[in-house]
């Protein structure tokens, strides 16, 4: 077994690894081989790390690459909701460990941007056995410490590039303490106040938005979250519009 480098909060269990093709992929191998709530999958580096909608993440040493494994006792729809406490938590800490000098801004559904540049995503997956009922959740979380890719279409920055280097260890410390927080608070009083606290934080509304989805493209403003963590477009007839998933862009 691994000696622990990092400090963590009851209740979670920490699997340190040099390299792995993608901690999420790790996550779901222990979660199938029963591994408990709380399994912290973290990698210095990954071969094959995974954005969402099939994108490759770029990997190098230097940056964090985490997955945690939850086991929350409710239907899978209630659990995805634990992506915004997530980016909520990954966006604390990225402001905790820079001092204060970074506020991150959290863009629907779950990427962190600094600038209108993107710091950290997060690639949430579940499994049921049922269909229904979560079996297990892993959330990845991917935040650009040392570096960023070099993406014209989707501007990234990093910690570093924006003058408050850290080490990897302290953002992941102080994630997981910020999960270990509001984990509790969601436990007790649902998605409430998880909303209220990315709403705080939220990107772009009261502005142009462009929702693409699988079958149409919505042009509107985006007016806010609803309770389900939906993204709310309103366009300009007034007709609004619930959007569960989909790639949402901003204009400004
Ligand atoms: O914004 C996105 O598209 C989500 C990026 C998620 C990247 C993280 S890095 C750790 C974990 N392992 C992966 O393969 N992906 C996630």
């Amino acid at each position: 077994m691994t000696k622990p480098t990092i400090r963590l909060p009851e209740g979670f269990y920490l699997h340190e690894l040099d390299v792995i093709d993608s901690t999420n992929d790790e996550a779901k191998r222990l979660a199938d081989k029963g591994a408990q709530s709380g399994a912290l999958i973290w990698a210095r580096q990954q071969t094959t790390g995974r954005g969402r909608r099939g994108r490759a993440w770029s990997s190098p040493v230097g940056n964090l690459y985490s997955s945690l494994l939850l086991r929350p006792d409710c239907p899978l729809f209630e659990a995805a909701k634990l992506t915004f406490l997530i980016a909520v938590a990954m966006a604390e800490a990225i402001e905790m460990v820079s001092g204060n000098q970074i506020r991150p801004d959290c863009k629907w559904p779950n990427d962190l941007m600094v600038n209108g540049r993107k710091i950290s995503g997060i690639l949430l997956e579940s499994a049921s056995n049922d269909g229904t009922q979560t079996d297990y959740l892993v959330i990845g979380a991917g935040v650009n410490v040392a570096f960023y890719p070099d993406d014209a279409e989707r501007p990234a920055t990093s910690l570093a590039a924006l003058g408050a280097p850290t080490s990897v260890k302290d953002v992941l410390q102080t994630y997981v303490a910020r999960i270990a927080h509001w984990l509790p608070i969601w436990e007790a009083q649902g998605f409430a106040p998880i909303r209220e606290a990315w709403l705080t934080r939220a990107y772009g509304v009261g502005e142009p938005v462009i929702a693409r989805l699988t079958q149409r493209t919505l042009e509107g403003t985006f007016v806010g979250l609803d309770d389900d963590g939906a993204l709310v477009l309103r366009e300009t007839d007034g007709t609004e519009h619930r959007i569960g998933a989909g790639e949402v862009f901003f204009k400004t």
